[in-house]
């Protein structure tokens, strides 16, 4: 006998089901399976369609692997080709036995496992060509659609198609359509299961339109890449210093219209405050069009600032750094704003000076009806002094100063810290009217997770200087390299009641910690309490007098 050159999983029903077309159409598909010399991973039954299809099997010469959980094996009943080997099968299903050992030569050998699960892993893992579905009951249904589920997660890739005799599946088929309808299955999920439809007409060549369909299929899953995660990907943070850039413009890219130019185009940077210092930004992406709303997170010190201080031309670096297509140093682009947290501390704005006359001073009159939409927003009195109002009152002068020359290009660095949440609320409707309406973008590096789920259009990780992604992710995220690219909830998380939003923030920034600490340690370092217990010279000194 041959040995075989690859395996398919069938899975159907243990009974007979009510219309001959059922047996037909699994002896069809076990035939096709032997003439192809594939070999056939099924539930290891003796009744119904499972022993259809394998019969089929061992009638023409073929292999048969049958997988059973202990709990449902018996020795082998006369009538089983698997009899002669000492073997046995499963006492699942109904009807008679139709497992005949006389007729046939083929080779049966069975796996006998301790659970439901450990079946389907073994059966999925023993097949490398995929599933075929034939009619069953619930424990078919189930099977078919978790290793439909399995694909969809990446978990592994292997198509699943359904033998739809007498319409038996056209329910599940119009139940997936109203799923992707509905935004639950979406289209490249919808493709990972297939239907072939057959009928008392054409049974008998089922078997053979099932497995090229199936072959068909496999080509085209494998060459779509991974599912929604790469289950081979070691698990726990990956370090940057090591490469750890997840690559997710491999399977997206940011469609411009002729003519169009980037708003943001950072484009691998690296940038070191002094020449003998170590960079501060390495490797560093960023890449938006116009109308985005991205927000920039990362642990302190992970170079959010500098990113966005170099996007405002504070600071000379190379080239790397476009806006509208300028380079921000050397070509200075127009409607750029910058606000950042430092404004606060300058002497002069916390001088007596009065805030209608501040704002004047910096060309309010020019801009009057923004000037005003932003009082009201802001909630600001015209006759305060500078130096006696409180900090998030000085904040809001400032943001009001700040947005009332039209921008087209929005650098946030924390300036909603100290605003109440209900000015924080109206300021960020504002924003995305202004990205909406205007085409305008913004870059937004917050620690401020609060009321923001629905704001940003796009998510930036920086993780010691580097951003973790090629492109920005999109947000909510949906297609796949954006999902693989988030990070799994941290397990001391589990249990919080967090959006969305905060949820990848903390797992991101509980990562960063991880690979800090060992980036960290390389060099030496080590950041918290220091328990090597040496007394310090001030210990002892102070200690003589306590
Ligand atoms: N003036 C400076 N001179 C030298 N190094 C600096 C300077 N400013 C920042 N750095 C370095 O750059 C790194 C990134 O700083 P940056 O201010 O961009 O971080 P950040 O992400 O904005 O942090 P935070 O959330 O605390 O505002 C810091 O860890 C620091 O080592």
């Amino acid at each position: 006998m041959p040995a075989y050159t690859d395996s398919i999983c069938v899975f159907c029903g243990s009974s007979p089901g009510t219309k001959p077309e059922y047996m037909a159409a699994a002896a069809s598909v076990g035939r096709a399976i032997a003439k192809r010399n594939y070999r056939l991973v099924y539930g290891g039954g003796s009744r119904g369609c499972m022993s259809g299809v394998s019969q089929a099997v061992f009638e023409a010469g073929g292999h048969v692997l049958g997988v059973i959980p202990q709990v449902m094996a018996t020795t082998v009943p006369s009538g089983h080709p698997g009899h002669k080997l000492n073997t046995v099968v499963s006492k699942e299903g109904t009807g008679p036995t139709v497992l005949n050992p006389d007729v046939g030569t083929g080779h049966v050998e069975t796996v006998v496992v301790q659970s439901m699960h450990e079946r389907k892993q073994r059966m999925a893992a023993e097949s490398n060509l995929g599933f075929i579905g034939l009619p069953g009951g619930y424990g078919t249904f189930e099977e078919v659609m978790e290793m439909v589920t399995w694909t969809q997660l990446g978990i592994h890739r292997k198509p699943m198609v359904l033998l739809n005799v007498n319409g038996f599946y056209s329910p599940l088929k119009q139940q997936i359509q109203l799923a992707v309808e509905d935004g639950f299955i979406s289209a490249a999920g919808a493709e990972l299961v297939s239907f072939v439809d057959c009928d008392a007409s054409n049974v008998d060549a089922a078997g053979e339109a099932v497995l090229a369909e199936a072959v068909r299929l496999a080509s085209n899953i494998t060459a779509n890449g991974s599912g929604y995660w790469d289950w081979n990907k070691p698990q726990g943070p990956v370090s940057t210093a090591e490469g750890g850039i997840i690559d997710n413009a491999a399977s997206k890219s940011i469609a411009l219209a002729e003519g169009e130019t980037l708003a943001v185009q950072v484009s691998d940077l690296t940038f070191s405050f002094y020449p003998h210092l170590p960079p501060s930004l390495e490797r560093c992406n960023l890449h938006l069009k116009r109308g985005s709303r991205c927000l920039l997170i990362g642990a302190n010190g992970a170079g959010k600032s500098t990113l966005l201080r170099l996007l405002a031309g504070k600071k000379l670096c190379d080239s790397k750094v476009r806006v509208f297509g300028k380079d921000v140093f050397r070509e200075s682009p127009s409607g750029v704003t910058y606000l950042g947290t430092e404004w606060a501390m300058n002497p002069v704005v916390r001088s007596d000076i009065v805030v209608s006359t501040f704002l004047d001073s910096v060309g309010g009159y020019r801009h009057k009806e923004r000037r005003d939409r932003l009082l009201d927003i802001l909630d600001v009195d015209l006759t305060w002094h500078m130096h006696a109002i409180s900090d998030g009152e000085r904040r809001r002068v400032q943001l009001c100063m700040g947005l009332m020359e039209p921008w087209d290009l929005l650098l946030l660095d924390e300036v909603t810290v100290d605003l109440d949440v209900q000015v924080r609320a109206d300021l960020l409707d504002f924003l995305q009217l202004e990205t909406e309406e205007r085409g305008a973008t913004i870059i937004y590096a917050t620690h401020i997770f609060d009321g923001l789920q629905s704001f940003p259009t796009h998510l930036a990780h920086m993780r010691l200087g580097t951003t973790t992604t090629t492109l920005p992710i999109d947000w909510p995220a949906t297609n796949p390299a954006d999902v693989a690219a988030l990070p799994p909830t941290a397990s001391a998380d589990k249990d919080r009641d967090l959006s969305p939003l905060l949820n990848v923030s903390l797992a991101w920034l509980r990562e960063d910690k991880v690979v800090r600490a060992d980036e960290e340690a390389k060099r030496g370092r080590k950041r918290g309490a220091n328990r090597q217990n040496e007394t310090t010279d001030s210990e002892k000194f102070f200690s003589k007098y306590d």
